[in-house]
């Protein structure tokens, strides 16, 4: 199990200041959701958070400073579903899910019992046994998203960071993911990740952290963060926000006129 925790943390990209002064804690057995308007920096929070982009501030991954952490050792413990990432290679589906055992690997090691085992596992969670012969390059959006998550998840890594994993995923796989997440999350790992289906976030996330323009301006539960208010500031939206009972739902109505 891990914790991580960002204080003060701050990115700039280029002249932009793309996140400011962002604080929040992440403990495991959570899956929180982090969500706002596009470009709000959300991913760039997310890529922070795996010492992709350097930042101000202090990322603590159980109180130790990322950055004094090897590549490895970071990506040992925080596994990784970039957004959309685009293929180059053409490799078969399950050598693209092996990828995610590098960090486990030596400089000369192979893949053993217990990396197949992960891989195996991996590919039955994300529902892509099926494809495991087909070459990555070659698949559908959503059968390539399901194959990269799949990836994420052999890493076995007691946090997960997915950026917008429900991405091209049709609404069958959608509720396949957020209930892998959550399992995810129930069984100790720490899951974080950015959504843009706020009916998804209010209904499997524990904890929804609210960005807009490189700011956290709301992080609680679905109920605090989603309120008809903060639809109206941050996304320009009136919303019909519905959180009682079995089946939460955001219903967007139209842009707001204020
Ligand atoms: N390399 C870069 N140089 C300068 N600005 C950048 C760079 N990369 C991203 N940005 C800007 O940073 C801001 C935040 O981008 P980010 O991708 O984090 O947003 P996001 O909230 O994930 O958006 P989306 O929902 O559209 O994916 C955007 O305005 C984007 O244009």
């Amino acid at each position: 199990m891990v914790s991580l925790r960002l204080e003060t943390v701050g990115v700039k990209l280029g002249r932009r200041i793309v996140v400011r002064d962002a604080s929040a804690a992440f403990a495991p057995g959570t899956l929180t959701g982090v969500v706002g308007p596009n470009g709000a920096g959300k991913s760039t929070l997310a890529r922070a958070m795996l010492a992709l982009v350097p930042h101000s501030g202090r990322i603590l991954l159980d109180e130790a400073d990322i950055a004094s952490l090897s590549r490895a050792a970071l990506a040992r413990r925080v596994a990784y579903l970039p957004q959309g990432q685009t293929l180059h290679w053409p490799l078969d589906v399950e050598r693209l899910v092996g990828l995610g055992r590098l960090p486990h690997l030596g400089p000369m090691s192979r893949i053993g019992a217990e990396d197949a085992a992960a891989i195996e596992r991996a590919m039955e969670r994300a529902d892509v046994l099926g494809l495991r012969d087909r070459i990555a390059t070659e698949l559908s959006g959503g059968e390539r998203a399901r194959v990269l998550l799949a990836r994420a998840l052999a890493v076995q890594a007691p946090a997960l960071i997915a950026d917008e994993p429900l991405a091209s995923l049709d609404p069958g796989h959608q509720l396949d993911v957020m209930e892998l997440l959550r399992d995810e999350a129930r069984a100790g790992a720490l899951v974080i990740a950015v959504l843009h289906d706020l009916t998804m976030a209010a209904r499997y996330c524990d904890r929804l952290v609210l960005v807009d323009t490189g700011t956290i301006v709301a992080d609680g539960t679905p109920a605090e963060v989603l309120t008809p208010a903060n639809l109206r500031t941050v996304y320009g939206i009136d919303a019909r926000v519905e959180l009682g009972g079995d089946w939460p739902a955001i219903t967007t109505l139209g842009r707001s006129r204020a």
